[in-house]
């Protein structure tokens, strides 16, 4: 059985919904609770699907993960951490990335891993071979076994001088998570700043951790011998806030995001006034409408944080189809996030893909054969189509699409969206969406 959504289009999105803790902090900060002698308190935890998969992963490694029934508060407790067979983690591993940050607090905690391939969003190759060389120059011990990978440190994990070849979110997190209670000092060069980022040193310096986030992306840590546990309220989730900014532009609409924080939303921000969207700005969150008029297009490329946000682009693009004349994106964090463009085009979305790099700067992917910049000419009048969910960000654009559309839409796959998007479903009611959600037998 398989959930179904039909989507009758054409009627603006316009209310109040609220966004939660961030998926791409939440998760990880679940895993720096193993890292503790003493529980931890997680606050603001949205219900998706990536907290469930770690939920049920620290479980496994015995970890007690118990929800307060009225506040979602998750208490995180490691003093019984303990060995998982792999077959029994590899059943749990779900479709998330987190699971590869799992290799230090798991040193620390029990002297091994074992991680299983990774899930995640389909939009390009995303290897780790990041992860294993900071884990090797720590000192551990990374073997390829059926369905994933051990990892060990017979001689405890020790601090390094590191270099990442790209600021990778994911990378920056592996030595965070590493290096905290390794001996000796680590110095990381070429690291990642997203706020998610920062969150997580905050978590880790409540923990007891000594981490100094320096200028031109060095960040130093001073291992320590043990931490204690975390009482953290996560930050709010700005991709999920900037998705729903992008659906208010594309159905016409006026939606209040509660819990959308400007700081970490400036460079969306700014690109969204470019576009000609309106938006009050308010200490509680913000409001994203449509103001009326024409949309007006720009030239846009993704980047790493403080730059634009990949997770923002998806959505955006929907809004660009919109806008009056051609825009151009050109995608330089991923080298394969354009594949949802061919549904738009379904759709009636006018969207060119190109090898080249469409941008101020050459990028990893221009001379690789790699689709990553994107032509969009608008507005194009958008219809109803069948719609299979390819990705998270992809999924929620083809849904803000149909939304937008004429006719009726049947879009199936959906539960891809609950990696990110907390009761969707429930929001879209909330802001008046014509949708009915059904099961269906696939027969
Ligand atoms: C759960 C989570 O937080 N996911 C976010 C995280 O993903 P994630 O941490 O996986 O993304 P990274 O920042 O690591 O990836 C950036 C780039 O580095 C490359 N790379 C990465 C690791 C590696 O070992 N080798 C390598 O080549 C990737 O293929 C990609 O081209 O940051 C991305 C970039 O902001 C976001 O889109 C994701 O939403
Ligand atoms: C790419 C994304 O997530 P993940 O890294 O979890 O696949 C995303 O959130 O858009």
């Amino acid at each position: 059985m398989s959930s179904v959504l039909t989507v009758r289009g054409g009627v603006p999105l316009a209310g109040r919904i609220s966004v939660r803790g961030a998926k791409n902090l939440v998760p990880k900060a679940m895993v720096a609770a193993l890292l503790g002698n003493s529980p931890s308190v997680l606050r603001n935890v949205p219900e998706i699907k990536d907290v469930e998969v770690v939920t049920s992963l620290l479980q496994l490694h015995g970890v007690s993960v118990v929800k307060d029934a009225d506040t979602g508060d998750l208490t995180l407790d490691p003093q019984h951490a303990t060995t998982a067979s792999s077959s029994e983690i590899d059943a749990h591993a779900g479709d998330s990335r987190i699971p590869i940050l799992l290799c230090g607090p798991l040193i620390h905690a029990i002297g091994e891993a074992f991680i299983p391939d990774l899930g995640g969003c389909k939009i390009g190759d995303r290897p780790i071979d990041f992860h294993l060389n900071v884990l090797r120059q720590f000192g551990a011990v990374v073997e390829k076994r059926p369905g994933g990978i051990h990892i060990s440190a017979p001689r405890g994990l020790q601090g390094a001088k590191i270099s990442l070849p790209y600021p990778s979110v994911g990378a920056t997190e592996q030595v965070l998570l590493s290096a905290t209670r390794a001996e000796g000092i680590t110095e990381l060069i070429g690291a990642a700043v997203e706020p998610e980022i920062i969150d997580l040193i905050a978590v880790l310096q409540k923990m007891g951790a000594i981490i100094n986030v320096q200028s031109e992306r060095t960040i130093r840590i001073e291992g320590v011998k043990s931490l204690g546990g975390y009482v953290h309220r996560a930050l709010p989730d700005r991709n999920e806030a900037a998705s729903w900014a992008s659906a208010a532009l594309v159905t016409r609409g006026d939606i209040f995001v509660q819990g959308a924080a400007q700081r970490d939303m400036m460079t969306f921000i700014n690109t969204f006034r470019k576009i000609g969207g309106g938006m009050d700005i308010e200490e509680d969150g913000i409001r994203f409408y449509h103001p009326g008029g024409k949309l007006s297009p720009l030239v846009l490329e993704t980047d790493v944080h403080p730059g634009f946000m990949t997770d923002w682009q998806q959505p955006l693009v929907v809004a660009l189809s919109q806008a009056d004349g051609v825009s151009i994106v050109h995608e330089t964090v991923y080298e394969n996030r354009f594949g949802f463009t061919e549904a738009l085009s379904r759709m009636g979305a006018n969207i060119q893909v190109h090898r080249e790099c469409l941008g101020s700067t050459p990028c990893r992917f221009g001379q690789r054969n790699f689709r990553h910049s994107a032509v969009i000419s608008g507005p194009a009048p958008l219809r109803g189509t069948e719609i299979d969910v390819p990705d998270l960000r992809g999924g929620f654009s083809h849904l803000i699409a149909a939304l937008a559309a004429t006719g009726t839409s049947r879009v199936t796959g959906i539960d891809v969206i609950n990696r990110g998007y907390e009761r969707f479903t429930d929001k879209l009611a909330a802001l008046g969406a014509d949708v009915d959600l059904s099961t269906s037998s696939g027969v």
